[in-house]
């Protein structure tokens, strides 16, 4: 049996918090990361809303709340400022603007990280849901948004469990392609597959 209904369309806010690249000292490459692996994990028409800030708190939460109550965003990622230092204050805004705290998500990228770098354990990253959407942190390096997303032989990326979440909340139903990521559902909350 072959699913009739059209995919549908999901809006994802991508966020990239960063002093130097807000401000041109460098050229900010969260944004194209995180655009280039949704676009390669992901069937469904994507809507970005991209935006770049600094490490402020208030400016993070606002964006944050902006991107989920006014633009709609099924889905918010974030890179960056998830560290240990003074002006890494990503955690507290996202915490900020929650309904409710999703730990494992931040469990799962620390373990995954650690088999790519044994400073994993000071990203202090957080998943959190606000009204129908699901917000999540990333670390502020590029190459650490496609470790996280996709994962590494040892360790499952945290985005295949990011469909199944969206389910449960009540938003699209995201379709991935399992080259680049594998979404897992419980059996009783799969469609059938497309055609072709
Ligand atoms: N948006 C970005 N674009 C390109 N490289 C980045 C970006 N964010 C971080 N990096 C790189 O990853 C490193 C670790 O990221 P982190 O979020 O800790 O940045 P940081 O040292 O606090 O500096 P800044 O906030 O000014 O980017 C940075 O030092 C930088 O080399
Ligand atoms: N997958 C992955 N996770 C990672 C890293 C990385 O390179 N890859 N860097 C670590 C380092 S060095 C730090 S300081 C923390 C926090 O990074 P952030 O402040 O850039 O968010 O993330 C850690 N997690």
């Amino acid at each position: 049996m072959t699913d009739p209904r059209p995919v549908e369309p999901v809006r994802i806010g991508i966020v990239s918090i960063s002093d130097r690249a807000s401000t041109g000292v460098y050229a900010d490459q969260g944004v194209p990361a995180l655009q280039d692996w949704l676009s390669r994990a992901l069937i469904n028409p994507l809507h970005f809303e991209p935006r770049l800030i600094p490490d402020e708190r208030e400016t993070i939460a606002r964006t944050l709340r902006e991107l989920v109550d006014d633009a709609r965003c099924d889905l918010v990622l974030t890179t960056g400022g998830t560290g240990p230092a003074p002006r890494d204050v990503t955690p507290e805004a996202t915490l900020d603007v929650a309904d409710r705290e999703m730990p494992g998500f931040g469990e799962q990228m620390r373990q995954i990280s650690l088999h790519f770098v044994p400073t994993a354990i000071l990203s202090r990253q957080v998943a959190v849901i606000r009204g129908r959407s699901l917000i999540i942190n990333l670390p502020g390096q590029p190459k650490a948004i496609a470790e996280t997303l996709g994962g590494h032989p040892a360790a499952k990326g945290i985005f295949a469990a990011v469909p199944y979440c969206i389910d449960l909340i009540g938003g699209p139903y995201l379709e991935t392609r399992d080259e680049v990521c594998a979404a897992f559902r419980p059996k009783s909350a799969q469609r059938p597959a497309r055609q072709g």
